[in-house]
């Protein structure tokens, strides 16, 4: 099974230090993490540095896989200009690193992930032509066509409507079970979390205060001290969690 450890590891821009002294523990395939932090709190940039796309010290662990790209990747930025239309897009997602000669699977696959992410429809638009929630699920399938281990979103439902917003992030938490495949999903929204996923990464000024099981590390002294809000937590009439917010603080 794919594992993900973080030992020590930061990451600069030029000389400016983003991320410092990371150490987590082994996550597993199966697990949904989430990122969690403030905005700035390096949360990009430590998907970044995983990604080898940045430098800087420590060690980004991954064992037990045998693929030769492990991680696929979903930025926040989802700016698609290119002229191809939505079923191009996450076949070309699909060939990267891969032979040119597209074969039945890969076509398989990406009428699979289209399907997963309810967007089969938009198959023959034009990337350019669609709205931003359109783009952003587009953006989320090029990053499952490629089936990795590892799959890593920046906040892939921040341009979402509610209902896609839980049925994406449903789908996810089926598919890191079905896959065996380990999702670290950057998330501002903590209920989201708390209702998704199964252990949290809290990051402020670029460090990692806290990491563990979601409900123990989303805590009112923790909303009230990184978030700045005063907030409780309560079981719904069907005992998950909700994170009830008072006022900003
Ligand atoms: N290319 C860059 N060059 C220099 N500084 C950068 C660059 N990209 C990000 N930063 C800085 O690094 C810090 C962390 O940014 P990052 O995008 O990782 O935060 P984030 O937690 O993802 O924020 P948000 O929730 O707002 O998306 C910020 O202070 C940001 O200004």
């Amino acid at each position: 099974m794919v594992t993900l450890q973080l030992t020590h590891v930061s990451a600069r821009y030029g000389r400016t230090p983003i991320i410092q002294d990371i150490t987590t523990p082994a996550f597993q395939g199966g697990q949904m993490v989430a990122l969690l932090g403030p905005n700035a709190a390096g949360k990009s940039t430590l998907f970044r540095r995983i990604l080898g796309l940045l430098k800087g010290d420590g060690e980004v662990t991954i064992s037990g896989t045998s693929a030769e790209r492990p991680v696929a990747y979903m930025p926040q930025d989802t700016g698609a200009r290119a002229v191809l239309t939505v079923y191009e897009s996450v076949l070309l997602a699909r060939m990267q690193g891969r032979s040119l000669k597209v074969q039945n699977e890969d076509l398989a696959q990406v009428d699979r992930a289209l399907d997963e992410l309810n967007i089969a429809v938009l198959g023959e638009r034009d990337i350019g032509d669609l709205s931003g929630g359109q783009r952003q699920l587009v953006s989320s399938a090029q990053a499952l066509v490629q089936e990795p281990e590892i799959l890593m979103l920046d906040e892939p439902t921040s341009a979402l409507d509610l209902n896609r917003q839980i049925s994406l992030l449903g789908v996810l938490r089926r598919l890191a079970n079905e896959r065996q495949m380990l999702i670290l999903v950057a998330l501002h929204d903590l209920g989201h979390a708390l209702r998704f996923s199964d252990a949290a990464m809290v990051l402020e000024h670029g460090r990692l205060i806290a990491c563990g099981p979601t409900e123990d590390v989303i805590t009112p002294s923790l909303l009230q001290s990184v978030y700045r809000v005063n907030a409780r937590i309560e079981p719904c009439s069907k005992g998950s969690p909700q994170l009830i917010v008072e006022e900003a603080i």
